[in-house]
């Protein structure tokens, strides 16, 4: 098929490369000429595992390529739509210029017969709005609702082979046409068995924001019963690995410690409060500022924590292990680990941090952050080291190794991805979060 793919950053580079990867025709348009630049080099703008090899072997083929033109569009007869919807700067909601501008300008392109496709995370209604506009601009399109659920550092593999696919379509004939041209995008996915659920846009909608504020929730909660464990002595790796044995709670996203960030998880609860108050149920969803509350806490403890460990902030020398939100990944967006090595440098204490990937990105982003190139740069002298991005570069440290480049052997394990006992018998005195 013949694809176009609005906004090429971290969701749609990945899945212009793949659907071309899968055998379509692809145009990648964005309006960011430093990464269609990049990507029209085959080169990915940010890291993420796999992307490279299927940018390189897809272009290879001639069936993707990149522009700035949105007028590259009118070649596709399906055209997705995958811009940002980050947080606005001044309340909860979501920053919805992108979408609206991407939409107007990509409607001008689009003729009879074609289908558009939203993909950005929406606030529910976005799409019955966005469908009036068509159909004013140009009535012989139709709109579907697309929501992706892939996650960084697994985005190629969760693209070619997604768990389930989202179809919100119109009722009637348009909405029916709409699902088997998607089932021919996704034809390789829909031939291997993958659920498909078809249904009306505000669903479609609903169900992205509503697994987001789950897995949310999820992460929120054992980390208030590591807050609890805390002050009880309690250990809530022991208790996540005891509730997770019931298969109704499962044990994945129990990993209590810092808590989630990144450019998602975050910026979707809070613009799903703001979306159930505009609509007069602020109240059905008020447990995700709960949510929101006891993630960000996680930052605060951490820096208390190497506050108690040290004696105080001023003049301490602080190793900061990971600076991304997860491992696996460059992204920097709302990351607990760049936001606890500000806050560090911030109070006073010299920060060395380090990040296998995400080092020059917090460079732009924290000048007061010194980012260092190694571990060892990172630790040198430290009277604390904090791990706080479990990347399996920290994770698998040894702990002798590392105990003879530091001034003090105090760590802070931001993410409990230590072993304990392992860093104590290198007479490492050691703090995990709810441990
Ligand atoms: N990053 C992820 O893992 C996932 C993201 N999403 C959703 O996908 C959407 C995009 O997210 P990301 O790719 O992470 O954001 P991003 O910021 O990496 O990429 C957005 C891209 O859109 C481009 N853009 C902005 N305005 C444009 C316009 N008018 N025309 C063409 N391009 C334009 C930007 O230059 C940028 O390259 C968001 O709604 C996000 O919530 C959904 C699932 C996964
Ligand atoms: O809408 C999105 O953009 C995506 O958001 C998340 O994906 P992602 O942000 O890539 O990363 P996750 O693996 O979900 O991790 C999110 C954050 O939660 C943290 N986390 C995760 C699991 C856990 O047990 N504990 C925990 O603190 C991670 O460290 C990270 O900061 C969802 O998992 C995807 O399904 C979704 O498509």
């Amino acid at each position: 098929m013949r694809i176009s793919v609005i906004g090429c950053g971290y969701l749609g580079a990945v899945h212009a490369a793949s659907m071309a990867h899968l055998g379509h025709e692809v145009v990648g348009i964005d309006i960011d000429e430093a990464k269609i630049a990049s990507l029209s080099a085959g080169r990915p703008p940010f890291f993420e595992p796999g992307l490279p090899e299927v940018l390189e072997s897809a272009t290879a083929t001639g069936r993707l390529r990149f522009t700035t033109d949105f007028s590259a569009a009118a070649d596709a007869d399906v055209h997705f739509v995958a811009v940002g919807t980050p947080q606005v700067a001044d309340g909860d909601a979501a920053d919805m210029r992108f979408v609206d501008a991407a939409f107007g300008a990509l409607v001008e392109h689009v003729k009879q017969g074609d289908l558009i496709v939203g993909k950005s995370t929406v606030p529910v209604g976005t799409a019955a709005r966005l469908a009036a506009l068509i159909a004013e601009r140009q009535p012989g399109a139709t709109l579907a609702w697309n929501p992706e659920f892939l996650r960084e550092g697994f985005a190629v593999k969760d693209t070619i082979s997604p768990d389930r696919l989202v179809y919100g379509v119109p009722e009637g004939e348009a909405g029916e046409r709409a699902a088997r041209l998607l089932d021919e995008v996704y034809a390789s996915a829909v031939a291997a068995g993958t659920p498909v659920i078809v249904t009306d846009y505000a669903t479609a909608e609903l169900v992205k924001v509503s697994a987001n504020a789950f897995l949310a929730t999820k992460i929120s909660f054992i980390n208030a019963m590591a807050e609890i464990a805390e002050v009880t002595g309690a250990d809530v790796t022991k208790l996540a690995d005891a509730i997770g044995h019931d298969a109704r709670i499962g044990r994945r996203f129990l990993n209590a410690g810092v808590g989630f960030g990144g450019g998602c998880l975050p910026k979707d609860i809070r613009a799903f409060s703001a979306r159930a108050r505009e609509l007069g149920r602020g109240e059905s969803v008020r447990f995700l500022e709960e949510v929101d509350s006891i993630n960000l806490r996680r930052r605060t403890r951490v820096v208390e924590l190497v506050r108690e460990a040290a004696g105080g902030l001023a003049g301490v020398r602080v190793g900061v292990l990971g600076l991304a939100f997860k491992p696996h990944s460059d992204d920097i967006r709302d990351s607990p680990a760049l936001e606890i090595a500000m806050r560090l440098a911030e109070a006073g204490a010299i920060v060395r941090a380090t990040d296998p990937e995400a080092a020059e990105n917090a460079r732009r982003r924290a000048p007061q952050v010194d980012v260092v190139d190694s571990t060892e740069e990172a630790v040198r002298d430290a009277d604390v080291v904090v791990l706080i991005t479990e990347w399996p570069e920290f994770t698998g440290l040894d702990p002798e190794e590392v105990g003879r480049l530091v001034a003090h052997r105090t760590v802070i394990d931001g993410r409990n991805a230590l072993d304990p006992a392992a860093w104590r018998v290198a007479g490492w005195s050691y703090r995990g979060l709810g441990r």
